[in-house]
Order: structure tokens, then C-alpha cells, then sequence
């Protein structure tokens, strides 16, 4: 019996072109529903390229990239995926409250979805704990406070897949561990969560993990493979953690690399 939960998101031999250098290729994956899915990787491996694939918003993607049962890119997915970029995307100069009503109104428009705005206003901003600074300028937060503030847009209108690139980069321990608890609770409630980070303890706290080197993936891919999770990471390479796995296995793919050049000299 097959128990895997749907795919949220399903690529299939996925390359992307930047300028004319392929930093993505070949690329087979899926993402599971209701599940936070840790893309991870070094610097420049190409997390940033392929979270952009997903939402649609990379140039010169070739292969199959299925987000929710459609494209990616596709205009009925708009309102179905949240996306918050590396970079906070907030107006400086309107409070957080004028923020989140701006976007608000984008997303529900109309004079009597006023109530229902609202209270999407609220229930963001009591999820990414910034209540109490509704009526503060934007621009007047703390980095911390602020990349909050463009988490809590991407919440309004429960999107079924929120795309995060480093959601906790510069955050204090506290504030990350706050923010995971977030992602749980937004996956128990059913949403799919696909979370980049370079930070490989926090590979440790999501269900499946996507390790990306070098434009390529190096454990959890394959065609539908939903990821690898941690502890099956770590058995499979013996290691005692998700780091000393990335480690082994670039160890191995280095070794690979090399026999390759070998045999071909
Ligand atoms: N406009 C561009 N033209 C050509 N190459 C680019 C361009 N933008 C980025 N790249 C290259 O694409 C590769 C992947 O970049 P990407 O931003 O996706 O990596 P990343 O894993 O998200 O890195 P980081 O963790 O530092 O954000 C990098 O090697 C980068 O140099």
C-alpha cells in the first residue's frame, strides 16, 4: 500500500539556464503535502535558482516542473503559493498593520471582504508574534522583526504552499526556534512547507530533506523520491548528523567526480 503523502510540488529532469551556464541540472524531485520539505545546500548551489523555478518567477526552466497539479508559473496558482524572498519585501514608510492591509486588499479585494481581511490581518500577525507592533513603521523594526513582517504576508489568504528562501537567517535562537515551531504548526494545519537554508542543523527539524550541491541533488531526489528524511540520511551515510551526512556524501560525489575524470582522461 502506498502511504506517501501527495505531491505538492514534482519536478521532473529539471534544468535551469543563468546567462548560458546550466546551475541547475537535471533535477528530479518531489515535494510532500502537509510536510516541510529542507532544501539544503552551500552557498551558490543553486537553492535561491530553484525556489524561484517553483514559483515561477525564473527564466529558462526546461523539464517538467508541477506545482499543486499545474505548471509552475501558472496564474490560478498565484493566490495558492506564498514565496518570501531572502531580502524583506515590506513599504518602509506604512506601519506593519498598513502593510498587511495593502497586501490584503490585492489578495481579497472588495468593500465586503473588509471583515474577512481583517481577521486574516490578525491571525497573521498573532502567527509571526508582531501584534503588539501592528502600529509600528516598518522601517523602524529590527531586521528580525521586519523579514517577520514579509513572512506574515505571504501568510494572508493560507496559501497551500509557502516557498521560504533562509526564512531565519540573522535571527537570534529564540526567534528561530519560534519561527520552526511556526513551520509545525503551519504544516499540521496542512499547508507545505519548502524551506531553503545553508544552516544544516536545521535540516534536523524538518520531515524531508533535498541536499543540493553544485546544481545537483545529493540525496533525496529521483524521479518522485519525496525526499530523504533525517534519520534515514544519517543511517544510510553512519554519520551522527544531517552535517557529517552533506559531508560524506560530497566526500563520495568528489570521489565519483574523480574516478569519472579517470576514465574518460
Ligand atoms: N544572473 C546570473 N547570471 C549567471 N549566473 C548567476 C546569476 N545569478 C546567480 N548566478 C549563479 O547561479 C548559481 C546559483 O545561485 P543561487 O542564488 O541560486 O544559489 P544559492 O544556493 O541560493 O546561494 P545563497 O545561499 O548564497 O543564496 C550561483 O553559482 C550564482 O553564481
Amino acid at each position: 500500500m502506498n502511504i506517501s503523502p501527495p505531491d505538492a510540488v514534482r519536478a521532473d529532469d529539471l534544468t535551469v539556464l543563468r546567462g548560458s551556464r546550466a546551475v541547475l541540472r537535471g533535477l528530479s524531485f518531489a515535494v510532500p503535502r502537509g510536510r516541510i520539505t529542507g532544501l539544503l545546500g552551500p552557498s551558490g548551489c543553486g537553492k535561491s535558482t530553484l525556489l524561484r523555478a517553483v514559483v515561477g518567477s525564473q527564466a529558462k526552466v526546461t523539464g517538467t516542473l508541477e506545482v499543486l497539479g499545474r505548471p509552475a508559473g501558472h496564474p490560478a496558482l498565484r493566490a495558492r503559493v506564498g514565496y518570501v524572498t531572502q531580502a524583506p519585501s515590506v513599504y518602509d514608510d506604512l506601519t506593519v498593520r498598513q502593510n498587511l492591509d495593502y497586501f490584503a486588499a490585492i489578495l481579497d479585494p472588495g468593500r465586503s471582504a473588509a471583515p474577512r481581511r481583517r481577521e486574516d490581518v490578525a491571525r497573521v500577525l498573532a502567527d509571526v508574534d508582531l501584534t503588539d507592533r501592528a502600529d509600528a513603521l516598518a522601517g523602524h523594526l529590527s531586521g528580525g522583526q521586519r523579514s517577520r513582517v514579509s513572512l506574515a504576508v505571504a501568510l494572508l489568504g493560507s496559501p497551500e504552499l509557502l516557498v521560504l528562501d533562509e526564512p531565519t537567517v540573522g535571527l537570534d535562537p529564540v526567534l528561530r526556534r519560534d519561527l520552526w515551531a511556526l513551520f509545525h504548526a503551519l504544516a499540521d494545519r496542512g499547508a507545505t512547507l519548502l524551506v531553503s537554508s545553508h544552516v544544516m542543523d536545521e535540516a534536523e527539524r524538518c520531515h524531508r530533506l533535498l541536499l543540493l550541491r553544485d546544481g545537483a541533488i545529493l540525496a533525496g531526489g529521483g524521479p518522485r523520491a519525496q525526499g530523504e528524511t533525517p534519520a534515514a540520511l544519517r543511517e544510510r551515510t553512519g554519520a551522527d548528523t544531517v552535517e557529517a551526512a552533506f559531508l560524506h556524501l560530497v566526500d563520495e560525489a568528489a570521489a565519483a567526480d574523480r574516478a569519472q575524470r579517470g576514465t574518460t582522461r
